[in-house]
């Protein structure tokens, strides 16, 4: 009760906060190439009270129209990052970008909508973390955002919170570490029935695929050698830790009785390749990769300076394998994985300074959140692996129909919230952290140039980024509840169902007639 209080009076101080003065209400996008997953055209784009009105030629619109000339640039939807954690505490810091800072920076590289994690400590309430995530959130977040939940404890009361948050809080999709030893991290069992409450529910189950019990051992061998700098953190989780939980993780899923599941941040070619192989075999699985391992690679936590090198610290770690963002991004053509986020995580130079002396208490996170789509253009459009649709898809499109937003997100169509983004490709830009909008003093992509910049990037109809000025709100963005049973995750799942209860034809009915029982296949 004093929850749905709380966020009814949240939502009432926040619909008041919407300001829609007229002169904002109406644009209209001309002359661009409008992209959606499924193709591209020349195309115009009218826009009022926040929603796509007519997308076509020759429009018809009314006087006091705000007109943006795209001539010769794209018309995308706004990116959608599903995975963020602003003002995470973990390992003894809060991440340094807060829903107001972290959204900035979102918007600044052209993602309109992050879908950002509330992390429960072991045995809190899910209910009461999913409130304080969202009072942190909306009074500063800039762009719309919804929240996946992470179970970091099993029990019946997780259960029931599990259901409550589905069916009362717009939630769908949960999040399970299978490593953070001692702090996040399910057994086995437990992901067993965490995966099933999900698929009971239509919910998705999300893993941070990770053998946590083989990081702690390694670790402990590690520190115990004196090895305590960050090249320990890369060394105690190399790649086949990562594959290996991965495929215990489709393993749980399919004994589930076909939970479907969503990988994230896939950071290897191994981990890469066992979901290729479940997915050949029919699993419903899949596949996130983030800016960061599409961007840079784990060379750098070997570098000669301490803190560039802790900076690249995160988890599961970038690979020392220079050939990963090439075959991450071949994965993400093959549609092998669907989806890229940023998994911003940022700490400053001195927070990452806790594991000075232990790459253990390194805090793991990285930035991403601005420029994952610029870094995605350049690697995968401009070098020529995608076009600019399959560039929509894996930044938008898809995490829309994943989390059950799509068409209202992830698309240029009629009824469509207004998320545009007008994307100059010739443009080019030089990411570094003297120029980008985060919280912190480095940046992972740093000295990077990239082709495509975003122009314009309007939120729910607002110009938000005007000719490459950020002009971000505080407060702005609203909470989109995500609806469980997904057609794009649970069609083929539900299919399956239905043909196996018409199928098992009861044993009753092929008893023969000398009365034996059938013989059990
Ligand atoms: C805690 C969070 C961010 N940190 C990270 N990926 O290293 C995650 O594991 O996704
Ligand atoms: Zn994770
Ligand atoms: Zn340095
Ligand atoms: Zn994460």
């Amino acid at each position: 009760q004093v929850v749905t209080e709380v966020l009814q009076a949240e939502r009432a101080i926040h619909d008041e906060a919407l300001p829609c003065d007229s002169a904002q209400n109406r644009l209209l996008i001309k002359n661009g190439k409008v992209v959606n997953e499924d193709g591209m055209v020349d195309s115009d784009v009218y826009v009022e009270d926040g929603i796509i009105k007519q997308v076509g030629r020759n429009l018809i619109i009314p006087g006091g129209t705000r007109i943006i000339d795209a001539r010769g640039k794209y018309v995308i939807p706004g990116g959608i990052d599903p995975h963020t954690h602003m003002q995470l505490e973990l390992m003894g810091a809060v991440s340094a970008d807060d829903f107001y800072q972290g959204t900035k920076a979102a918007l600044a590289g052209g993602t309109t909508m992050i879908i950002d994690f509330v992390i429960p400590k072991k045995n809190e309430s899910l209910i009461d973390a999913y409130v304080s995530w969202r009072q942190n959130a909306d009074e500063k977040v800039c762009c719309d955002y919804a929240l996946h939940v992470g179970v970091t404890w099993w029990s019946d009361r997780v259960k029931e919170e599990m259901e409550q948050l589905c069916k009362e809080h717009g939630v769908n999709s949960f999040k399970m570490f299978m490593a953070y030893k001692d702090s996040f991290m399910l057994r086995d069992f437990e992901l067993y029935g965490v995966f099933d409450k999900c698929k009971q529910l239509g919910a998705i189950a999300q893993v941070h695929a990770e053998n946590g019990d083989i990081v702690a051992e390694n670790t402990k061998k590690l520190l115990a050698r004196g090895v305590t700098g960050p090249e320990g953190h890369a060394l105690s989780r190399p790649e086949d830790v990562e594959a290996e939980a991965v495929n215990r993780a489709c393993v749980i899923a399919n004994q589930v009785v076909d939970a479907p599941l969503y990988v994230v941040h896939v950071m290897s070619k191994s981990a890469g390749d066992v979901i290729k192989q479940k997915r050949g075999q029919g699993q419903v699985v899949f596949g996130e990769t983030i800016a960061a391992s599409l961007g840079t690679d784990g060379t750098h936590q070997w570098n000669r300076c301490w803190q560039h090198a802790a900076a690249h610290v995160m988890s599961p770690p970038l690979r020392p394998d220079s050939n990963t963002p090439n075959t991450l991004l071949d994965l993400l053509v093959l549609d092998v994985l669907q989806v890229t986020g940023s998994d911003n995580c940022t700490f400053t130079a001195s927070q990452k300074s806790l594991g000075q002396n232990d790459f253990s208490k390194i805090p793991n996170g990285v930035n991403g959140a601005e420029d994952r789509m610029s870094v995605i253009w350049e690697k995968g459009v401009h070098s020529g692996k995608m076009d600019p649709s399959r560039f929509v898809a894996i930044t938008s499109t898809n995490a829309a129909k994943i989390f059950n937003i799509y068409p209202r997100k992830g698309c240029i169509s009629v009824g469509s919230d207004a998320d545009i983004v007008i994307w100059d490709a010739n443009k080019t830009r030089t990411i570094s952290a003297k120029t980008h909008h985060h919280a912190v003093d480095f940046n992972i992509f740093e000295g990077m140039e990239c082709h495509g910049v975003p122009e314009y990037v309007i939120v729910s109809g607002r110009v938000c980024v005007d000719e490459g000025d950020v002009k971000a709100v505080q407060g702005f963005g609203r909470f989109i509840p995500t609806p469980v049973f997904p057609p794009y995750v649970y069609s083929m799942v539900q299919q399956r169902e239905e043909e196996k209860v018409a199928n098992s034809v009861p044993s009753a009915a092929v008893q023969n007639d000398t009365g034996d029982k059938p013989s059990t296949p």
